[in-house]
């Protein structure tokens, strides 16, 4: 796979997000800036639209005021709502199409409103370098050796949910690994090295793949805080303590409200 420019993106309901779904973010970029596999240049953070049904989804402008709290320290990860603002659910493969299309697109055009999840290296196009112009002027002639490719970010429970019948079709799994690449973290239960072995086509693709050992190993989880939450105990330090406050104050996943 490229060794080039690289925009993780992770998928999922984020309901509520916790500290390991940001976590991941930083394991793989520090995996693949160590390995040289590829120059991170930014993260999206991409919750699923609310007819996605899954339990326990609350309404996406609440998953996004609390990713938004959650990555107020981060300087290169960004939440996407373009998924929550189409007319229903969006398979995982458009999404990242879309996702990698405008980011190479917002490259070679002076775009003067780009969407506010483009990674910030993105966004000073309009003040790009005479130095630079040349090679600007050979991607829009169809040279696109700096091309970024945006790569799914995810959990080996995601990857493992591609043997769940029914839940992705193998085209789409085929695009989703062929054409843009996956990066996995490990996860207590899973096995992806195995997983991929035993998959033709994910073996077929497996230079696509990107598998990466959680060393702190842990099972946090927005199931864990939102049982947490609901039973009235502490889920501090699990997640930021403001996305913590916002579930309170708004009385989500059966949460009491601040007690004054
Ligand atoms: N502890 C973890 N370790 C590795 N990956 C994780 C972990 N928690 C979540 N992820 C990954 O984060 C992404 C978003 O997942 P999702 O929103 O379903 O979170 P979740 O905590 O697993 O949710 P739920 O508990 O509601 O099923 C997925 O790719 C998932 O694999
Ligand atoms: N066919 C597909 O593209 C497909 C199937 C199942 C889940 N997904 C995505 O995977 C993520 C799963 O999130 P959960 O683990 O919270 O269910 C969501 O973003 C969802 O859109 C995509």
């Amino acid at each position: 796979m490229s060794q080039g420019k690289i925009v993780l993106m992770a998928c999922g309901s984020f309901s509520p997000p916790t500290y390991m779904h940001l976590r991941m973010f930083e394991i793989a970029k520090d995996y693949i800036h160590s390995l040289g596999l590829g120059t991170i240049i930014g993260g999206i953070v991409s919750p699923v639209h609310d007819a996605y049904g899954k339990k326990d989804l609350v309404a996406a402008n609440h998953r996004i005021s609390m990713l938004k709290l959650a990555l107020r320290s981060s300087g290169w990860i960004k939440v996407s709502e373009w998924e929550t603002q189409q007319a229903g659910w969006t398979r995982t493969k458009v999404s990242l199409q879309y996702h990698q299309d405008t980011i190479n697109n917002n490259l070679t055009s002076n775009n003067d409103n780009p969407p506010s999840w483009l990674p910030d290296d993105m966004l000073n196009v309009n003040n790009i370098q005479p130095r630079d112009l040349n090679k600007l002027n050979e991607r829009m002639n169809g040279n696109m050796e700096d091309k970024v490719t945006v790569k799914l970010l995810c959990g080996a429970d995601l990857l493992e949910s591609f043997a769940t019948p029914g839940l992705w079709s193998e085209e789409d799994m085929e695009a989703i690994v062929g054409r843009h690449g996956l990066v996995v973290v490990s996860r207590a239960g899973c096995d992806p090295g195995k997983f991929i072995y035993e998959s033709d086509m994910l073996y077929k693709y497996r230079r696509n793949v990107t598998l990466v050992t959680n060393y702190i190993a842990n099972e946090v989880s927005s199931t864990v805080v939102r049982r947490l939450m609901r039973r009235g105990e502490s889920a501090k330090y699990l997640t930021e303590d403001s996305v913590l406050a916002y579930i309170r104050q708004n009385c989500l996943y059966g949460a009491e409200p601040f007690v004054t």
